[in-house]
Formats: structure tokens, C-alpha cells, sequence
């Protein structure tokens, strides 16, 4: 009971933020025309029941007019059914549409949102697959709130409905027990009621082993298709190393699981599907079973016989709604907890700073230098990695940042950027001030080359013609005329090229801080030496700081800064000039 009622406090927490977004007045405005409808179908679904009363007591009585008539009234009864239920559907699959589309916008802001996404991996905590869970869990969540919210409302409308007809039937002919001189009222409800709670308590009994079945089905799903996705991105690699048996069975044993838990789902389903058939189809004869001995005694008709069968059914249906729809609940309280557990976990991870000490970055005022002060960057399991103190890098210098492999630099380039929560401490950005990042490998969307080389900057903010000069004045004068041509460019270009588009890129966005992360070690000597000279000619008043291991880089920098042992960690260590600042060499 906890549980329920703790998944249907998620549910209405993932639920509600939609119906008081901006989309809420068509939201509301769907869902009551939905629920509008649902209730006209159960009124006919009881106008359909007493029909039946007058329709077979006109047969019983072999009355042709009332016959003919009562067709007449079932076609019109139908009709409106047919239309409404058409219409119910459409509007449905339109809310659904709608409320998914905003779900979706709202996780992926939540997500992308100030390296969240980022974050979430660096903890690797419980939110497994974020892109399932923004796809198929908010599809599924969506279509299954709606269709079980629904259904359990036409349930609890017909059970009321149904109920006084079936108390009124069987107050007509009230089921007298041999021996015993009273009768007992409205015995056809007692009845749907027993069956329903046996029913669905052996159902839930026999079912509850499938909600967690079908939470890691979808675990297993998602990381299978991952892994395959992953042997796509790096399909070259593994070709170079002959990695396709490796990776055989290492796919195989990830779809191992997919079909190991799903056996388990099918001998489950099986178990409960042999105890739902079984009890439906008890349940057409049952509520005749019942009143036979009020017909075979002719207190009663064969009308009053046939509505009664069909009252119980639907008084039966509705109450059996939890055995019905228990597959579907299964899978629905899977995917609330795999929603819940991204929502916590974006949050968790957007509210790093709440929960634990994080490295401060904070806007400067009055001094255009980045400061590190009382700096100790640490690793997600909290070891310290690299320290740092009253380390100042000036506007705009030129800094090359040494120091033995595996020592910290980049981790301490993520974190003067802002994505690396992990240490404490403080950095100090001049306010205003634009950093740029260039990694090894950088990263370029798939589409046309021209967007690709000015992201994140959107189209149509940087002009064509400056794109083709930066792409010449980085030696790729063959892809300057390529601007529209759309391709994975990581995987088309070779890494050297794709580090002299990375340059390309910084040119184009001329920020006030540059750091270069080992961004043109694939080059050779001089072809990285031009890339510098046009960096410096091109970007006199860029701040760069590079990490590389090439002495050659000496000769672009005006500081080299080392990372030093010190025990477990390194410490940044203050460098001596290696050369004029390049506004001092003016
Ligand atoms: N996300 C992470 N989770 C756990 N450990 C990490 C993570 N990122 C980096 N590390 C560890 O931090 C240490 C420093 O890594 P970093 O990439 O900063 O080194 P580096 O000095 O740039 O090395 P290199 O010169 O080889 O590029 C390494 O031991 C690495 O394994």
C-alpha cells in the first residue's frame, strides 16, 4: 500500500508540471474533452444494457414491432459509440503527442543544462541510459498514464452505474438459500464483489515479481542497444585491431541478459496469463450461474436474465480492473521509477554544490586574470589529484602547462572551464570573459561542415565567407568549398585534420581565454608551428594556454607552468618566462 500509494506521489510529481506549463490550456483542455467522452461511452454502454432487457423480452415474447424498433435504437446507440470512440482515440493520441513533446523539451533542458548531462556521468549513479529514458520511458510513461488513468475512471463510473442496476435485478428476485428463512439483498453485487477481490488479489499475488522483471528488461534492452551503438563509433578501431569476435561476445553476453530476464517475464506471464484467461471466462458464466435458480423458478424473464448477465460483466470488469490491466501497471511503475531516478539523478547532479564542497568558479571584477586560489582539484571518489595556489595566468599571456602523464591537466582545464565539481577551492574568470576549450579530438555534429566549424555558434551567426578563410588559413582550402556537404566529420577527417577545423573554430569565435589540450599534437612539427604563428597573428589579444608535450611548443609560449609531484598529488608550480608576452614583444 505504500508503495502504491509512494509511486502514484511520482507519478502525479512527473505528471502535473505539464498541466501547469505554457501548453496547459490545450493540455486541460484535451484531457477534459477525453474524459468527457469516456463518460458518454460508459451512459451508453448502461443505455446498451437496459436495451437488452426490452430486446430479448421482445423475443422471449415473439413481438416483431418492439423487435424491429428496438434494432432501430441499437443501430443509433452504436452509431454514437462508434463516433465518440473515434474521436476519443484521436484526441488522446493528440494529448499525447503534445504532453510528450513538452516532456521531452523539459528533460532535455534539464539534462543539457549547464553540464548536467556531464555531471551525471562523472557521479555514475543510478540514471543508466539517459537517452531510453528521455525516448522510449517518456513515450511509454505518457501513453500509459493516460490509458490506465482513463481506464481506471471508466472503471469506477461503470461500477457505480452498473452497481444500482445489478442491486435493483437482484433485488427482484432476492437469492433465497434453502433452509433459511431470509433472503439476501442485492446478492448479485456481494457476488462481482467477492469474485472481483479474489481475483484480483491472486492476480497480484501471482504478478508482483513482474515489476521489477520489467525494469531491468529495459536496463538490459538499453545497454545492449548502447554497446551496439558503441561498436558504431568506434567501428574503425575495432577493425584495426580484428576486435569483431571480441566484440561478439561481448555483445552476446550483453544480449544474454535481455534474454535471460525476458524468459523470466514469459514463465511469469505465462503463470498470470493462465489465471486472468481462466477467471474471465469463469466470468461469463457466473453471474448465470447465479441467477438460474431465480429463471428455472420463472420469477424472473429471459431479459431480466440477459441484462443481468451483462450488468455483472461490466460490474465485474470494473472491479477487476487491477487484474486486467496488471501487465500494463507492471510496466508502467518500471518506467515511473526509471523517470523518477533520472529526475533525481539530473537533479542530484545539478545540485552537486548543495550536497558536498565543490570548486568555486566565480565571475572577477577589477582584474582581467584567471586566479586559482586554495585550489585542490579531486578525483569523483574524492582522491586529490592536483593543487594550486595564488596561480594567476594574465591577459593575455601565453602559457604552455607541463607535467608527467596522468598527472591532472586536463582534469584541472575541466575545471577552471566550470564542468568539474569535484575539489574545492576557488577560480576566479574576469567577468564577460569567453573561454574556449580545445580538446585532442574535438567534437563536430553531424551535418553540414559549415556548422560543424562554428559550434556551437548557430547558423547563419558567423558568414560563410570568414568560415571558407579561417578553413584556408588552416590548410584545408579543399574543404572551404565544401560548406554544405553534410557528413559524420569525426569520422571522415583525419584527426590531424579534424585538430587544424578545431583552430579553425577558435579563430571564428576569437575568445578571450583559449586552452589548447594536447589540440595539435596529431599534427606534425610544422604544421603545428603554423597553426601557432596564425593563432598568434590572429589572436593578439587571446589569453592561450596550451598543454603539450613537444619542447618545440617552448617557442609560442611566454610561461611554461609544470605539474610537480608532490606525494600523492601535484602541485601547479609558478613558471619562469620562457619569452617575451606577446603585447611586451609589440
Ligand atoms: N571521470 C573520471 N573518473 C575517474 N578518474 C578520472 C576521470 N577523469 C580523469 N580521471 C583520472 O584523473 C587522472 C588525471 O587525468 P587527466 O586526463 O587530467 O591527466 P593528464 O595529465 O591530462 O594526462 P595526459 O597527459 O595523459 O593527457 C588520471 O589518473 C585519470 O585516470
Amino acid at each position: 500500500m505504500k508503495n502504491i500509494s509512494a509511486t502514484l506521489a511520482t507519478v502525479w510529481r512527473i505528471a502535473m508540471p505539464y498541466f501547469r506549463s505554457e501548453d496547459k490550456w490545450a493540455g486541460r483542455g484535451l484531457l477534459a474533452a477525453v474524459i468527457a467522452i469516456e463518460l458518454a461511452l460508459v451512459a451508453i454502454d448502461v443505455l446498451v444494457n437496459q436495451w437488452q432487457n426490452r430486446f430479448y423480452s421482445a423475443l422471449q415474447a415473439y413481438d416483431l414491432d418492439t423487435f424491429v424498433r428496438e434494432i432501430w435504437i441499437f443501430v443509433g446507440l452504436a452509431s454514437a459509440f462508434v463516433a465518440l470512440a473515434v474521436y476519443q482515440l484521436y484526441l488522446n493520441q493528440w494529448l499525447q503527442i503534445r504532453w510528450r513533446q513538452w516532456l521531452t523539451r523539459h528533460y532535455l533542458g534539464e539534462w543539457l543544462d549547464d553540464a548536467t548531462h556531464y555531471r551525471m556521468q562523472l557521479k555514475g549513479d543510478a540514471a543508466d541510459n539517459p537517452d531510453q529514458r528521455i525516448t522510449d520511458d517518456v513515450k511509454t510513461f505518457v501513453e500509459q498514464t493516460l490509458s490506465i488513468g482513463i481506464g481506471l475512471l471508466s472503471s469506477i463510473v461503470t461500477l457505480f452505474s452498473f452497481v444500482i442496476i445489478l442491486w435493483g435485478l437482484s433485488n427482484a428476485a432476492p437469492l433465497r438459500i434453502p433452509g433459511l428463512d431470509f433472503a439476501i439483498s442485492g446478492y448479485l453485487v456481494w457476488g462481482a464483489l467477492f469474485y472481483a477481490v479474489l481475483g484480483t488479489a491472486l492476480t497480484h499475488w501471482i504478478g508482483m515479481p513482474l515489476v521489477n522483471l520489467n525494469f531491468e528488461q529495459q536496463r538490459y534492452e538499453a545497454d545492449f542497444r548502447f554497446n551496439l551503438v558503441r561498436v558504431r563509433e568506434n567501428s574503425e578501431q575495432i577493425a584495426l585491431l580484428k576486435g569483431e569476435s571480441a566484440e561478439r561476445e561481448r555483445l552476446l553476453d550483453r544480449f544474454g541478459y535481455v534474454i535471460n530476464n525476458w524468459y523470466g517475464i514469459m514463465s511469469r506471464t505465462k503463470r498470470l496469463t493462465a489465471f486472468t484467461a481462466s477467471y474471465q471466462q469463469a466470468a461469463v458464466i457466473f453471474p448465470y450461474v447465479l441467477v438460474a435458480p431465480a429463471y428455472f423458478a420463472k420469477k424472473i424473464q429471459l431479459g431480466d436474465m440477459m441484462q443481468t448477465g451483462s450488468a455483472f460483466s461490466s460490474v465485474q470488469r470494473a472491479l477487476s480492473f487491477f487484474v486486467t490491466t496488471y501487465r500494463q501497471l507492471a510496466e508502467w511503475r518500471a518506467v515511473v521509477a526509471r523517470l523518477d531516478g533520472f529526475e533525481m539523478s539530473v537533479s542530484s547532479a545539478a545540485n552537486i554544490a548543495a550536497h558536498e564542497p565543490t570548486i568555486g568558479v566565480t565571475p572577477s571584477t577589477g582584474s582581467d586574470a584567471i586566479a586559482l586560489e586554495q585550489l585542490l582539484v579531486k578525483l569523483p571518489n574524492g582522491k586529490p589529484l592536483v593543487a594550486a595556489n595564488g596561480f594567476a595566468i594574465q591577459h593575455p599571456e601565453r602559457v604552455l602547462v607541463t607535467g608527467p602523464s596522468g598527472s591532472g591537466k586536463s582534469t584541472l582545464f575541466r575545471a577552471i572551464a566550470g564542468i568539474w565539481p569535484f575539489g574545492t577551492g576557488k577560480i576566479a574568470i574576469p567577468g564577460k570573459s569567453s573561454l574556449m576549450m580545445l580538446p585532442q579530438r574535438p567534437y563536430f555534429p553531424i551535418g553540414p561542415l559549415g556548422d560543424a566549424v562554428i559550434y556551437p555558434a548557430e547558423r547563419g551567426t558567423i558568414a560563410p565567407d570568414k568560415i571558407k578563410e579561417a578553413l584556408r588559413a588552416v590548410g584545408m582550402p579543399r574543404l572551404a568549398e565544401q560548406l554544405d556537404d553534410e557528413a559524420h566529420w569525426n569520422r571522415t577527417l583525419s584527426l590531424g585534420e579534424q585538430q587544424r577545423l578545431g583552430v579553425a573554430r577558435a579563430l571564428l569565435h576569437a575568445p578571450d581565454y583559449l586552452f589548447l589540450d594536447e589540440a595539435t599534437a596529431s599534427l606534425d612539427e610544422p604544421s603545428e608551428a603554423l597553426l601557432y604563428r596564425l593563432m598568434e597573428e590572429k589572436l593578439p589579444s587571446t589569453t592561450i594556454v596550451s598543454i603539450g608535450h613537444r619542447s618545440t611548443l617552448d617557442a609560442f609560449h611566454t610561461r611554461n607552468v609544470r605539474l610537480v609531484p608532490d606525494g600523492e598529488i601535484h602541485v601547479l608550480g609558478v613558471g619562469a618566462p620562457v619569452r617575451a608576452a606577446p603585447s611586451e614583444a609589440r
